[in-house]
């Protein structure tokens, strides 16, 4: 019996992410090879837009006939955008007169998808704000309260047309609050998937990424629970990796130095790092909780473990009552995914995605996405580790036959800029050898990576010099 997970799909800005891309990320997880009853998604737009709900409306709607079909025949790629931009191969089961009949249905029903948006982002400026989008009227995207919209729920779909919960947050923003960026977001979406369906596990995807492998939930599965210690695999992370790239990929934009030196190095210390998109959580991992076979030590690494009081929980957690609730479940490592009564729920939702919650509670410092840096998720990755769990590299795996398998997740290369690894490295090794939040027992933890990064990638200089002397001595 497969558990529940919980996706959340990050927006900020309709116009640098585009709302057509956004849809795409989330029909891909939508169309997962999964049972759809354990499966919720919440979409997080910083940006407040009506044409983000608006998009996600319609992207639902056209879910409703895409979602079978990519299940009925087994398409790979889930993201229509990307299947439709090559050229349509008729092989095995796709070889039949009623494939293509239903693949031109797609086809046009994508298309009408996306000339929807297209109609919708150019008429924006006479937007009438009426009906379903009357909240959105006279919202400034810098100062508005909640918005909380379940565009679909599980629990009104008959079974034919089994599709994942769908729900639209836009949190509370107030020009004296700090909203936290990336960190912020999720912490909101952790606590408002907390008390609608509190799935135990959780995937993060930013909105220009899409599930290029339709398996990976239960690749993930097989990682998260195929070991009798949990320990072993506190979250998995799986490589970003960008299609339509330059061939040789001259300016390092798959990330090979990071995933082939650093990724499966830095794999015999304690796991890769947390990347941001791309990594399966574990709830309770979040919530602060230390794996179970460590006893007293836990004590001095989370304030998080059994027996807190009721005082205590509402110091960390907040003071939501149903939250609390909904915790003290996930760390119990329970599974939810039906709502019982989804619009109490919601309501109770708005308080916990309230800008003014998390003060003097233990958010973004030792429970949830930490605060404090631009990279969030390397200090909340360092955090997990300095509590005692490993983390597993989701990236050409061997399967018992030696089999490489393939990348998961893939972005579009819009706004990537060249990287450099060791820069960043220094940066992320500035940031938590300064940062008063990271504990010593997380900024030693990273100074081992550190070490070890260093002189891996020594090591891939050293490599692609002699790759290119080589090169250059053929030539
Ligand atoms: O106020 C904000 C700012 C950003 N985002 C979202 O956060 C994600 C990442 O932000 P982006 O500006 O695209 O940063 P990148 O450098 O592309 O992201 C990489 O680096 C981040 C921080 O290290 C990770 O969290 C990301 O997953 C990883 O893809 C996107 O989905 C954004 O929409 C928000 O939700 N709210
Ligand atoms: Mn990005």
């Amino acid at each position: 019996d497969l558990p529940p997970v919980d996706m959340f799909v990050t927006s900020a800005d309709p116009v640098l992410e585009p709302s057509i891309l956004t849809v795409n990320t989330v029909i891909s997880l939508l169309a997962v090879d999964y049972p759809a009853d354990k499966l919720a998604c919440y979409v997080s737009d910083d940006g407040c837009s009506p044409i983000t709900y608006y998009s996600l409306v319609e992207a639902s709607k056209f879910a409703k006939i895409w979602v079978p079909f990519c299940k009925k025949y087994n398409i790979q790629t889930r993201a229509p955008f990307r299947y439709f931009s090559s050229e349509l191969i008729l092989t095995g089961s796709c070889n039949s007169l009623e494939f293509q009949q239903e693949y031109n249905k797609m086809k046009d029903g994508y298309e009408e998808l996306a000339s929807k948006i297209k109609d919708a982002v150019e008429k924006s400026m006479e937007w009438d704000l009426i009906g379903d989008f009357a909240v959105f009227s006279n919202m400034e995207r810098k100062n508005h309260p909640t918005i909380i919209k379940v565009i679909r729920d599980q629990n009104d779909a008959g079974l034919s047309e089994a599709l994942p919960h769908l729900i639209y947050v836009s949190r509370e923003k107030r020009p004296e609050h700090p909203h936290r960026y990336k960190a912020g977001a999720m912490n909101v979406l952790t606590r408002v998937s907390g008390l609608i369906t509190n799935a135990p596990f959780m995937l993060n995807v930013d909105c220009d990424m899409f599930v290029n492998n339709p398996q990976i939930f239960l690749h993930a599965m097989c990682l998260l629970l195929g070991s009798n210690d949990e320990r072993e695999s506190g979250f998995v992370q799986c490589p970003q990796c960008f299609y339509d790239g330059l061939k040789d990929d001259p300016f390092g934009n798959q990330f090979v130095v990071e995933h082939k030196y650093m990724g499966n190095g830095v794999a015999g210390i304690q796991g890769p790092f947390y990347e941001g998109t791309g990594c399966f959580h574990r709830r309770k991992v979040i919530y602060g909780s230390c794996p179970d076979d460590i006893g007293n030590q836990a004590k001095r690494l989370t304030p998080v473990h059994g027996g807190l009081s009721y005082k205590e929980q509402l110091r960390i957690f907040g003071d939501s009552k149903e939250f609390i609730r909904s915790a003290a479940h996930a760390l119990q490592g329970k599974e939810n995914i039906s709502p019982k009564n989804l619009p109490t729920l919601v309501e109770a939702a708005h308080q916990v995605a309230g800008c003014g919650y998390e003060y003097g509670t233990s958010w973004g410092i030792e429970v949830g996405w930490q605060y404090g840096s631009a990279t969030e998720d390397i200090l909340t990755g360092l955090m997990i580790q300095a509590r005692g769990w490993r983390s597993v590299l989701w990236f050409l795996v061997c399967s018992t036959a030696g089999r490489a398998l393939k990348f998961v997740v893939r972005g579009i290369m819009l706004h990537q800029k060249p990287r450099n690894i060791l820069g960043e490295s220094c940066q992320n090794r500035r940031i938590t050898s300064s940062f008063p939040l990271c504990s010593s027992t997380a900024r030693e933890c990273y100074n081992t990576r550190y070490t070890f990064i260093v002189s891996a990638v020594d090591k891939a200089k050293v490599e692609s010099s002699s790759d290119s002397i080589n090169a250059a001595g053929k030539t």
